[in-house]
């Protein structure tokens, strides 16, 4: 009782834990690029979706039984074995059934599609391919191996194919996007680089017409099977977190896939459907049958039309550009056309076609247009949407004239398109760490080709004094505040805020609002050209810097231009999201009771605001207050004695629900509460842990962990208690990679942030 008592008690805040303050985001928006997505696409529209709720039927190998279990834990839904189609009962309907490979051939194309889903899961490591009848008729195939197991890689597969996430949606929404062509014969090559080679890029091509599957006799296969490239696609999605796209380019087009037989396209492009793969490129020139079919066939994965034309003849302002752009469109979510041109002047007849193409079919899929050669490169500075970019460590470039994503950037610098600011990594003496996290975020300019200067500031302990003085700048492209900051606070104690957007106050992002805390500020143009209202002058004495140095601002620098305003945004709440579904669908949250332990509803809000996005049931709540915004369609309970907690360890105990421990009692436990109250969270988790024979392993979070684990730490005896433990390092590497994209736009992946920021993590 002591513990829970001790609960109830005020408690003084904490230092806020790094993890939720974004210890280490920082960048700003190129004035001259365009802007990060707007505010209302920072929304609930991108993040997780009930999907598909037919039942899920896994056909698994001999032995092979234990992958259905991973399936049902990943779903969040308990399972059984049966032993044929015949044996699946309609009472089955939420569960995950598992039925041998072996006896799944004589039903499985009688099978109740409406009712249910069928993946074929393949373990390749046993050396066989899976079974060609099999793969034909399930909707889905996943390809594992046994070890390395790689859970994030199912996790992924299972909520792209049911359609909890949507990737596309979110691309969508950038204002640039860029993707690498792969030209690697085997990916096995690129893996070592995977992380380094995707910096900037929103997508990953694997151009399956490059692959060069070995034979035994020393040479290779004109065309590569489907289980080798099966077998390349899992590797390459077991290592990058990047959106796939799936191409088999053809002879006439740059490629070495042989156009003599178009229903070989149809074969292997469906399997990528079947695969999981989340775009695949479909070339024009195929028979509208084909097209047709794959578009409706499609699920979850996107539809690439593309078209190039090598002939050196083709115009942009001609009959022929815009009706390949209308057949493109019939079977298309994305439109790429793609040509050889002969005058430096086409790159200007490309974007009349784009702009004009835009203004009359407004409602098309995004076009992706660039030209090729030298003579082309302009236009691929130009194109805004799934720009294909090249790497210096790729063996070769998949298209005359490709230039990497640091090449565009630097070009778009030159051009004063992306002109050079100052970003800040805004701190306080308390999470003071300015070196290592100044060396990241250099690193990553650096690698992106951006002029952008970083430097880590301090600001004063109390009150947002001086806050101000860095974003009143004229080059002030963008920030993150670590810690975090209370979107009141900011406004009202500043003349500055509260006097942008003629006084209306700086826009705030849902995220932002809801949570109440701010940890990014991000520079947006603003068309209407009078988003600042504030006098062009330093507020305050400039402030001091922190190690790096910016030099003194003096009011003569002028304040935040005219033409564009500032969105003060959370991207922590966005860290807790990807670190809680990197091992499990969205659905294994769906409806199930999480608890929450914070010394205040500040350091707690993030997290409420993940679970909130999460769909889950219950939230209990241990040491703070929820605000009343943040409570809105949530169930909360706080725990206020041991009898409360008692009820909620017991809530559904005799359920035969997901991993049988008990569905209601708490799945997900998120603590933000410091060492010095490690023993109170400890005793939660051991009271929460899983029971008996539970199959299941609940979910820690321990957002205030430090970088080495000690004795008696909440993380270990999670661990002991069937626990999946993350911690503050996770959620730091998900949200600047958050950061990151909110900030300067670009995409760094979760992998590469890991990597260049070392160990610790800043
Ligand atoms: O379609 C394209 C574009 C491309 O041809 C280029 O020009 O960069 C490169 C190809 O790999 C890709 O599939």
């Amino acid at each position: 009782m002591a513990a829970v008592q001790q609960l109830l008690e005020p408690v003084r805040t904490p230092a806020r834990p790094q993890s939720i303050n974004g210890t280490a985001h920082t960048m700003a928006v190129g004035m001259g690029l365009p802007s990060p997505p707007a505010t209302s696409d920072i929304t609930f529209g991108s993040s997780p979706q009930g999907g598909d709720t037919r039942m899920v039927i896994i056909l698994y190998g001999q032995g092979q039984d234990k992958i259905v279990a991973v399936f049902a834990e990943v779903l969040g839904k308990p399972y059984r074995l049966g032993g044929g189609f015949k044996d699946v009962a309609p009472d089955d309907k939420d569960l995950v059934v598992g039925i041998p490979a072996g006896s799944a051939n004589p039903d499985i194309s009688s099978r109740d599609r409406a009712s249910v889903v069928v993946i074929n899961a393949h373990c390749t490591s046993l050396g066989m391919p899976p079974d060609v009848y099999l793969s034909a008729q399930c909707d889905y195939e996943f390809l594992y191996t046994e070890t390395p197991f790689f859970r994030r890689d199912l996790s992924r597969f299972i909520s792209h194919t049911l359609g909890q996430i949507n990737h596309h949606e979110t691309l969508m929404a950038k204002p640039r996007t860029y993707f690498i062509s792969t030209t690697f014969p085997d990916v096995r090559a690129a893996l070592p680089n995977i992380d380094i080679l995707t910096v900037g890029s929103d997508a990953v091509e694997i151009r399956v017409d490059l692959l060069k599957e070995p034979l035994s006799d020393g040479s290779f296969a004109a065309i590569p099977s489907l289980s080798y490239v099966g077998e390349q696609v899992m590797l390459l999605r077991q290592r990058t977190e990047l959106p796939i796209i799936f191409t088999t380019r053809c002879t006439k087009e740059n490629g070495k896939f042989p156009m003599d037989n178009p229903d070989l396209y149809y074969e292997y492009l469906y399997r990528a459907i079947q695969w999981g793969v989340e775009y695949i490129d479909v070339e024009l020139w195929l028979p509208e049958s084909i097209r047709r079919k794959l578009y409706e066939q499609r699920g979850n994965s996107r539809i690439m039309s593309a078209f190039h034309d090598f002939s050196g003849r083709f115009k942009w302002p001609s009959k022929q550009a815009e009706s390949i752009f209308l057949e493109s469109r019939r079977y298309a979510d994305i439109i790429k056309m793609i040509a050889i041109i002969n005058d430096h002047n086409e790159n200007f007849e490309l974007e009349y076609f784009r702009s004009k193409i835009k203004a009359e079919y407004p409602d098309a899929p995004p076009l992706s247009a660039v030209n090729m050669g030298e003579t082309g490169q302009f236009s691929r500075t130009l194109n805004k949407f799934f720009t294909p970019i090249t790497h210096p460590l790729l063996p070769i470039i998949a298209a005359p004239g490709q230039l990497s994503a640091a090449e565009i950037n630097q070009a778009l610098a030159l051009l004063g398109q992306l002109p050079k600011k100052d970003i800040y990594g805004i701190s306080s003496p308390a999470t003071r760490s300015a070196t290592p996290q100044a060396t990241f975020y250099e690193k990553c300019f650096n690698e992106l080709g951006l002029p952008h200067h970083f430097a880590v500031v301090e600001r004063q302990l109390k009150g947002t004094g001086g806050i101000e003085s860095w974003c009143n700048q004229r080059n002030f492209g963008g920030a993150y505040l670590n810690p975090a900051i209370s979107a009141t606070s900011l406004t009202a104690s500043s003349g500055f805020f509260s006097s942008l957007n003629h006084g209306a106050g700086p826009v705030l992002s849902e995220a932002a609002r809801l949570i109440g805390m701010v940890d990014t500020i991000v520079v947006r143009p603003n068309p209407s050209g009078f988003a600042s209202s504030a006098p062009a002058s330093v507020p305050s004495s400039p402030p001091r810097h922190n190690g790096d140095s910016l030099g003194p601002y003096t009011s003569t620098q002028g304040g935040l231009p005219h033409n564009t305003s500032l969105v003060l945004d959370n991207a922590s709440w966005k860290g807790i999201l990807s670190t809680l579904t990197r091992d499990l669908a969205p659905s294994a949250y769906f409806g199930r009771a999480a608890v929450v332990l914070a010394s205040s509803s500040d350091d707690a809000a993030s997290a409420l605001f993940a679970l909130k996005a999460l769909k889950v049931g219950k939230v209990y709540t241990v040491g703070f207050r929820t605000p009343p915004a943040l409570a809105k369609d949530l169930v909360v309970e706080p725990f206020n004695s041991l009898e409360s907690l008692q009820r909620a360890r017991m809530v559904g105990a005799d359920a035969t629900g997901p991993g049988s421990s008990g569905a209601g009692s708490p799945f997900v436990v998120i603590s933000a509460l410091g060492p010095e109250k490690g023993n109170l969270v400890g005793m939660l988790v051991r009271v929460f842990g899983s029971r008996g024979s539970a199959k299941t392993r609940k979910v820690f979070l321990d957002l205030a962990d430090g970088p080495v684990p000690r004795r008696g730490d909440p993380g270990l005896i999670a661990e002991q208690s069937g626990f999946a433990v993350y911690g503050a390092a996770d959620v730091t590497a998900f949200t600047t990679v958050e950061t990151l994209r909110l900030l300067v736009g670009q995409n760094v992946p979760y992998s590469f942030v890991r990597l260049a920021s070392g160990r610790a993590l800043f």
